[in-house]
């Protein structure tokens, strides 16, 4: 019989923390006040630099043994710029003007932590792309939607999970790593085995 490894949600997000619960893994969550900053160019490479920055700000405040540990960023890419989080409600306004009426590309970075009984780590970190295409919207539409105070904690400044659904024509990919957490693919590396055909979760 296997004995189950803890996993640490590394977030203080209450979208990333629902997805976990929606599949049924068992965890808990710790939330780091350490700074992230990104040195790389590529967006791929920025959100799985950033998830790994908070894997490992959390990681450093436990007794990290036989745990997994999962950090994850999530950014929205228009013409190769970067939204991220809208800093007051015209930088909202600024980023749906442009997001209107167009396709533009969510990546979301997730970095799995697996901590041995020694506290020797395995360190994965990928990267998940979706592009969405959002209907055009007109700036009432747009000052009403930012009234709403949705996009206020949201890379892009929208939330495809919520009111914003409206102006979702299609989207290419998953639909959970625009939410912020491409939950299947989480949940396919940490039941997937190893050489010796031990799953992650188990502890040896
Ligand atoms: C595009 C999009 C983003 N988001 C959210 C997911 C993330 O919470 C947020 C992106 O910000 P992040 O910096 O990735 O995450 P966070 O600061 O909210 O949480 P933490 O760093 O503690 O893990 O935007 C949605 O909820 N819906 C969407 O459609």
């Amino acid at each position: 019989m296997c004995v189950v490894k803890r996993i640490i949600l590394g977030s203080a997000s209450p979208r990333r923390r629902e997805l976990m619960e929606q599949i049924g893994l068992e965890f808990e969550v710790v939330v780091s006040h350490k700074e992230e900053y990104y040195e790389s160019v590529l967006p791929e490479e920025i959100v799985k630099e950033l998830s790994l920055m908070k894997a490992e700000n959390v990681a450093s405040e436990l007794e990290t043994k036989d745990m997994i540990v999962i950090g994850a960023d999530t950014i929205v890419v228009l013409d190769g710029r970067i939204l991220g989080k809208p800093k007051d409600e015209d930088d909202a306004f600024y980023m749906l003007k442009n997001l209107q009426g167009r396709a533009h590309e969510v990546y979301t970075g997730v970095t799995i932590l697996n901590f041995d009984g020694n506290g020797a780590r395995q360190v994965c970190s990928h990267a998940v792309r979706t592009t969405v295409y959002v209907h055009d919207m007109d700036e009432e539409e747009i000052w009403r939607y930012i009234k709403s105070k949705e996009p206020m904690d949201k890379a892009g400044a929208y939330g495809i999970q919520g009111r914003f659904a409206a102006y979702i024509d299609k989207i290419e990919g998953d639909y959970y790593n625009v939410v912020g957490l491409p939950i299947s693919y989480i949940y396919q590396q940490i039941k997937g085995r190893d050489k010796r055909g031990q799953s992650l979760l188990e502890r040896v």
